[in-house]
């Protein structure tokens, strides 16, 4: 069985190589889909019976891990030297330094690592994440998969 949630958030970016527009400072609503794959849960009188996982539980690490760390943040590639510069002129900035370009390709592929080990079998129901789905806009997203 998998499941899936859907999570949103806002954050500035800029991809520094890129021939358009998108080298310029710019802002996405970005929605994080993470699916996870596992056993349903048989346990008469427990609050996860009939679940893989818990929706809340789900959406709870998410946040933990990932939405309140880079929602309204500037997520930048550490080695674009100027941003960086200019984001650390600004006292308090949140600012996240990512070990890749921005785009939406290395984000799904950051946030899959963040929390493939996040996402615990702690029922024994062989928990797993599979699939991490980044929309940067409505009409583009990336997928990062676990690797067969
Ligand atoms: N493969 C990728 N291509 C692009 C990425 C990316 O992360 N991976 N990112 C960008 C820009 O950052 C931008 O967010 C996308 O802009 P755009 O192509 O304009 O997307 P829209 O949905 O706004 O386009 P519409 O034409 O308005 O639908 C660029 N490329
Ligand atoms: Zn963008």
């Amino acid at each position: 069985m998998q499941i899936t949630r859907r999570l949103e958030f806002d954050a500035g970016h800029r991809i520094p190589d890129h021939k358009s527009q998108c080298r310029h400072l710019h802002g996405h609503r970005y929605a994080l889909e993470i699916t996870l794959s596992g056993e349903v849960i048989q346990l008469d009188g427990d609050a996860a019976n009939g679940m893989v996982m818990d929706f809340a539980e789900v959406k709870a690490l998410a946040k933990e891990h990932i939405v309140d760390r880079w929602d309204h943040a500037f997520l930048v590639f550490e080695r674009d030297e100027p941003l960086v510069s200019f984001l650390r002129s600004m006292p308090d900035h949140k600012t996240v330094l990512m070990p890749c370009v921005p785009t939406a390709e290395n984000l799904a592929q950051r946030a899959f690592q963040l929390l493939d080990e996040v996402y615990r079998d702690t029922y024994g129901n062989h928990l797993r994440l599979q699939r991490v789905r980044l929309y940067e806009t409505p009409n583009c997203w990336a997928d990062a998969v676990r690797p067969e």
